[in-house]
This record gives structure tokens, sequence and C-alpha cells, in this order.
């Protein structure tokens, strides 16, 4: 049964890999069968409707799937080893399901033309990615798409607990991944309106996915996170502030 599990977490790991993979071609219009602006655009209001269901499917799995609350009634059902492959599956199988059925909406927002300019805007998508990318391994990659679970579960290893982290990036905001998903969603040469449905409601959705986050991590790890809030901006890296005990030091 634990070879059974590792099995599935592997696959749903491997489907994920894939799925990532395809979303920086998706989003940054590389040659792949199926992209953001690619394909016929056909009426707008249904376009538009379909973007939106879609968009919203994604974000009620990724959501509901990632509480506690959920996760506690979830896994009387699932097993605990394999719940965060199971999540990582249905994410990637809403994100398939985006990729195949997206409608693209034409219309010009706007379009850069200057070399620079293009240069510039391409960089900063590729540096989004890299950011969640490495983003990922900080906090714990294996853990985060549930091979490390799996793991524990073959070797009869109890899965550690969550464990705070605050290492590189996350000193400088605490939410660098979904920064650098801003990065990536928002940095193009040539927005559509279809690119920029998708890049409204991926920031809308961070925000609240935020809020829901720190919620939790508040709840997990007590004061420690609350001085962390305190002390670490939320998406926009700015310089650190200053902790209580500087400041009262400083104070005299
Ligand atoms: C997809 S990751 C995103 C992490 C973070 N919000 C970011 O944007 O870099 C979500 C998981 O990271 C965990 N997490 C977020 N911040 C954390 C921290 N400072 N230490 C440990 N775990 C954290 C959350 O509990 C959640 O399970």
């Amino acid at each position: 049964m634990a070879i059974a599990s590792l099995f599935y977490g592997i696959v749903a790991y491997l489907i994920f890999l894939a799925t990532f993979l395809y979303a920086i071609a998706f989003v940054g219009n590389l040659p792949v069968p199926k992209t953001i602006d690619g394909g016929a655009a056909g009426s707008f209001p249904a376009a538009l409707v379909i973007d939106v269901l879609l968009l919203g499917l994604f974000a009620i799995q990724h959501s509901v799937m990632a509480r506690p609350a959920f996760k506690r009634a979830w896994t009387r059902i699932v097993p605990d080893a394999i719940e965060r492959s199971t999540y990582v599956l249905f994410a990637s199988l809403a994100l398939i399901m985006l990729y195949w059925q997206w409608q693209p909406l034409a219309g010009l927002v706007w379009s850069v033309q200057n070399q620079a300019g293009v240069l510039g805007l391409q960089a900063i998508f590729w540096l989004g990615w890299g950011v969640v990318l490495i983003g990922t391994f900080l906090i714990n990659h294996f853990e985060l798409f549930g091979l490390q679970q799996v793991y524990a579960h073959v070797v009869g290893k109890p899965n550690p607990p969550a464990a705070f982290k605050a290492p590189s990036m996350y000193k400088w905001v605490r939410h660098p991944i979904y920064f650098g998903f801003l990065l990536a969603f928002w940095a193009t040469p040539t927005m559509t309106l279809g690119h920029l449905l998708f890049a409204v409601a991926t920031t809308g959705y961070i925000l609240i996915g935020i809020w829901f986050e720190e919620r939790d991590l508040v709840v997990t790890f007590g004061e420690q996170y609350r001085r962390y809030r305190r002390e670490v901006s939320m998406l926009i890296p700015l310089p650190r502030k200053r902790t209580e005990v500087e400041r009262l030091a400083r104070e005299g």
C-alpha cells in the first residue's frame, strides 16, 4: 500500500511539473498548442463567462482544499500520506482544464514597441517564474508538492510537523512565491483583454489567498508569525521594518 502511495505521489508530482512548465508557456505565449492569447476569438460575452468560470474553478479548488478544516474531513476518506499529492493532482487538473478551455479575449490594453521595454518586461516575466521556483525550495519544495509525505510513509517515518521559515527572500517579503506570480502574470509587452482578465483575477485571488493563509499561519505559529507579519512586508519588497525591540532600544 505504501508503495502504491509513493507511485501515486510521483505521478501527481510529474503531472504538476508538466502543468507548471506549461503555465510558463501559456502565460508567455510561447510556441505551444494553446496559449492565453492563442486561437480564434469567439463571441466576447461567452468567452468572458467561460474564462471567469475556469478561473473560479481553480480558485475554489485551491482555497477550499488548502484549509485545515477541509483537510481534517478529507483525510477521513483519503489517507494522510497522499492528501497533499491529491491536492496537487486536483490543482493540476483544474489548470489543465483552464489551458484547454480558455477562450482568448481580443482587444489590446497595451503594446510596448520599444526594444528595451520589450526585453525588460520579458526579463521580469522570467525573473517572476524564477522567484516562484526558488521560493518553493526555500519553503520546502518536496513537502509542498506531496513527495516528502509519500516518501515518509514508505520508510515508516512520521512526517515532521510544519516549521516556520523565513530564509533569504522571506526576509524581504512574506509571500515571495505569490510576488513571483504577480511579476510573471503582469510583465508582458502585449497586454490583451484576456491576459488582463487573467492577471486581475489571479491578483485578486492571491490577495484573498494570503488573507486565509496568514490566518492559518497565525493559528499554527502564533506569536512567531504575528511578529514576522509586523516586521516584514507582505508582497512588495521593502526595507525591513524595525523590530519593536530595535525601536525601543533606539528611543532609549
Ligand atoms: C504555495 S506556498 C506559498 C508560500 C508563501 N505564501 C509565498 O508566497 O512564498 C503555501 C504554503 O506555504 C506555507 N507557508 C507560507 N509561509 C510560510 C512560512 N513563513 N513558514 C513556513 N510555511 C509557510 C503555508 O502554510 C502553505 O502551506
